[in-house]
């Protein structure tokens, strides 16, 4: 029988600089090929690394009230792959200089960590540079058609009322740099966008995804539940005060339609006391976005299950997929040519502290040998121009590929 212990941790990181026991920790649970995810929430500084003593869990439809701690880590499609939730059997966050550990553990799963405690203290003396990461081969699907014969597909559906708007994608090979460090570029990823949610997610299932999203798509902390829509994209002009914004048309009612999305959903659970704020423009990197928030307080409106019960609602919204939802699927299916995969799916940490955090996966890179794949979309509606939207692709590729080019 697999009996509950409560293992007391041997671990001690004072004396370690804060990136060389990530490093250390990252480095050998791959080489245990343990299941694992680090994260830094918008605006916060500690850094959390949680793993699992176990393999990644495949979960059908995600229980977020009743659920156990961990990170979920779900594709754009079901039909491309399961959901998945890593559980946290441990999970060091990084405050500061300070370092806390939780663990609650069975007695396999206790052997499996006094090997990777043991592990982790070899390699703190050891002076480390680069990290490895889980790779999965996969066969790269190259899409037929050119972006911007794609976007334009998707205009002449739009006027021909077969969708009001569709959100086409692509991805882009790059090479690494031979000096590429996981862990230097995901410490410079934190500090250049501190509204982001910064993650790396790393499994033998599914390789390693690297990213920084700027849209949260669920957060319930304690009773209070937290939505957004965000769209719209322009290049962030530093030298100019984000209140002098100008937005247009196009983008409005490209954004607008994703708020009405979010409305529609709480129709369909005859929710309708929530408070909506926006749209404003927020910063995201080098880009602008517009974005609307939408709350609810759960014990007020006695709707504990909101969370679990949103998620299936939202994901894909319609900033990722299109308005209404399925014509813009198919169309997605139909023409796009190549597979998401983990691109605008979702992730973040469950019940935490009774607080879950779930991000839609954009601005984000899935990491080969020597290679990345990246990907990005862009909000098509009937204004667009298929030119506009393929150097918007670019802009986002860029929230990453700055970071990735410049000097570690
Ligand atoms: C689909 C992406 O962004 C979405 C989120 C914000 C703005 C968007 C836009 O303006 O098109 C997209 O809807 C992406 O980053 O790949």
């Amino acid at each position: 029988m697999n009996q509950k212990q409560s293992a007391t941790s041997s671990l001690d990181f004072s004396g370690y600089e804060k990136t060389h026991a990530l490093r250390s920790i990252f480095q050998v649970a791959v080489n245990l090929e343990l299941p694992l995810a680090v994260w830094r929430s918008p605006h916060q500084k500690e850094i959390n690394l949680m793993l699992s003593f176990n393999k990644v869990k495949e979960v059908e439809r995600p229980d977020l009230e009743t659920s156990d701690k961990g990170f979920i880590f779900s594709p754009f499609d079901p039909k491309s792959g399961a959901t998945l939730f890593i559980k946290s059997d441990f999970h060091v966050s990084f405050d500061f200089d300070e370092i806390i550990q939780h663990e609650d553990l069975t007695s396999r799963e206790g052997a499996l960590q006094a090997e990777f405690l043991k592990n982790v203290k070899q390699q703190l003396s050891t002076p480390q540079e680069k990290v490895n990461y889980h790779v999965k081969d996969q066969a790269r699907t190259e899409a037929d058609l050119d972006y911007k014969d794609l976007v334009q597909l998707g205009v002449k559906a739009i006027k021909n009322n077969e969708f009001q708007k569709v959100v086409p994608a692509r991805s882009k090979t790059i090479s690494l740099n031979a000096d590429f460090d996981l862990i230097t570029k995901y410490l410079q990823l934190c500090d250049a966008y501190a509204n982001a949610f910064v993650s790396i997610v790393s499994m033998p299932e599914t390789g390693t995804w690297l990213g920084a999203t700027p849209e949260l798509l669920l957060e319930v902390n304690h009773s209070q539940f937290k939505t957004v829509a965000l769209a719209g994209t322009q290049k962030r002009d530093i030298d100019k005060p984000i209140s002098d914004t100008a937005w247009t048309q196009k983008e409005i009612e490209e954004q607008a339609l994703v708020s009405r999305y979010i409305i529609n959903c709480f129709k369909k659970i005859r929710l309708r006391e929530y408070n909506e704020k926006g749209p404003k423009t927020i910063i995201a990197g080098n880009l602008l976005h517009l974005k609307t928030e939408f709350e609810v307080n759960m014990k007020e409106t006695n709707f504990p299950e909101l969370g679990t019960v949103m998620l299936e609602l939202l994901h894909p919204t319609s900033a990722i997929a299109g308005m209404p939802k399925e014509a813009s699927l198919n169309f997605i299916h139909q023409h796009e040519g190549f597979d998401r995969s983990f691109y605008s799916g979702y992730l973040g940490p469950v019940q935490i502290e009774q607080k879950t955090s779930i991000f839609v996966n954009l601005r984000c890179m899935q990491l080969l040998e020597n290679d990345a794949i990246l990907y990005a979309g862009a909000g098509v509606t009937e204004d667009s121009v298929a030119q506009k939207e393929f150097e918007e692709t670019e802009m986002k590729f860029n929230t990453l590929l700055n970071i990735l080019n410049s000097a570690s």
